[in-house]
Order: structure tokens, then sequence, then C-alpha cells
């Protein structure tokens, strides 16, 4: 737990997980706390062949908030699709009708309790992880791709892989910054 930092979905190259590791990273994320058991988040794993299609997404992100952008930063949104050898898509529920008692911050908090799962995991299997997000979440191409219902919220990417090479560990907070007592 102490080893894990964010690596930049950049810094991620082959191998990723194979099959059966994606799959406990998945049975990883299913073991995050979740009040009244509504499941207020899901997943989508970007394939190879949904790549292309995400790099065509990212382009049009960047077009919707730029729409002079450059040739050069077009290709270098599409190229953010393809970083990685595994990479999903977190996707949040903050609202329903069906379990209206459960407010927005619970539901994200689940969420992020199944991120960090994974990412634990990945660390435990060897890997480098991160989360990678952006304003590309509130696109209108993301939301069409991903398919997102209009209570629905694309949070963030995880991208998992091998670190090639490793960087400098961050100065983690001690516990008197954010601890106080009763
Ligand atoms: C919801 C969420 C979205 C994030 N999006 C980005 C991002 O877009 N770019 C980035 O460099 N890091 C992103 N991060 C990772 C943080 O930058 C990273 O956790 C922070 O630098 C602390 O590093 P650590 O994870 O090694 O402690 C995100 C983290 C969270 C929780």
């Amino acid at each position: 737990m102490r080893k894990r930092q964010q690596t930049s979905p950049k810094r991620l190259g082959e191998p990723g997980p194979d099959a059966g590791q994606v799959r406990e990273l998945f049975t990883a994320a299913a073991q995050a706390p979740d009040h009244g058991l509504i499941l207020p988040w899901r997943f989508v794993h970007v394939s190879d062949a949904g790549r292309q299609r995400l790099g065509e997404a990212f382009v049009q992100a960047l077009l919707e908030r730029d729409p002079d952008a450059t040739a050069q930063q077009r290709s270098e949104a599409r190229a953010k699709a393809a970083r990685a050898p595994f990479l999903a898509l977190a996707i949040a529920r903050p609202h329903d009708d069906a379990s209206p008692e459960i407010p927005p911050r619970e539901r994200l908090v689940s969420l992020g309790c199944a991120l960090q799962n994974m990412l634990l995991l990945a660390h435990a299997q060897g890997f480098g992880a991160g989360l990678v997000s952006g304003q590309a979440m509130e696109s209108r191409a993301l939301r069409d791709l991903f398919r997102l219902a209009d209570n629905e919220q694309a949070v963030c990417f995880i991208a998992v892989g091998t670190v090639a090479k490793a960087k400098t560990s961050r100065v983690r907070p001690s516990p008197v910054d954010f601890v106080e007592t009763l």
C-alpha cells in the first residue's frame, strides 16, 4: 500500500494484465463499500478494437471546446487513446429515482473505493497504474461513445501496465496534517 503511486498512462507499456488479472481487478472493485447495495457505478473496459473509436471521441471532445484546434493538437488528443495496455472508464451514477436516500457523496466514495482497490491490486500484481481525467469527461462525444445515461457521469479512466521507468515517490502527508481528536 505504501508503494502505490500514480503512474501516468504514457509511462505504462506492455505487458499489461492478462484476462485473468483483468477479472481480478474488476473483482477487487466489487469489494468496495456500497451503502444500500445500489452499485452506483460501472466500468467500461476499452478493448483494443475500441481504442480507435475512443481516439476519435477525444478528437471530437477537443473540437467541442476548441473548433480551431490544430492538426497537431488533434493528433495528440487521438494518441491518448492508445496509451496503457489496460484502460477502463469509471462511470458514477450520482442520482437515481430508485435510491434517492443515498446522496451523491456516498456514491462517489463508493466509486473511489472501487478505484483504490483496483489501483492497489494492480500494484500487487506487479504493474503500475494511474487515474486520468480531463475536460473530455464532460464532452458530448465521450458521453455518446460510452452511452452514458443522463444521470451518469464519467469520472476518470484507470490505466494499468508495466512501468518503463519508475519515478521518485512523492512525500506523503503525515497523519498530523489531517487528523484531529474531538
Ligand atoms: C478522480 C481522479 C482523477 C485524476 N485525474 C488525473 C489526471 O487527469 N491527470 C493526472 O496527472 N492525474 C490524475 N489523477 C491522479 C492524481 O494526480 C494523483 O493521484 C496525485 O498526483 C497523487 O499521486 P499519488 O496517486 O501517487 O498519490 C486523478 C486522481 C483522481 C482521484
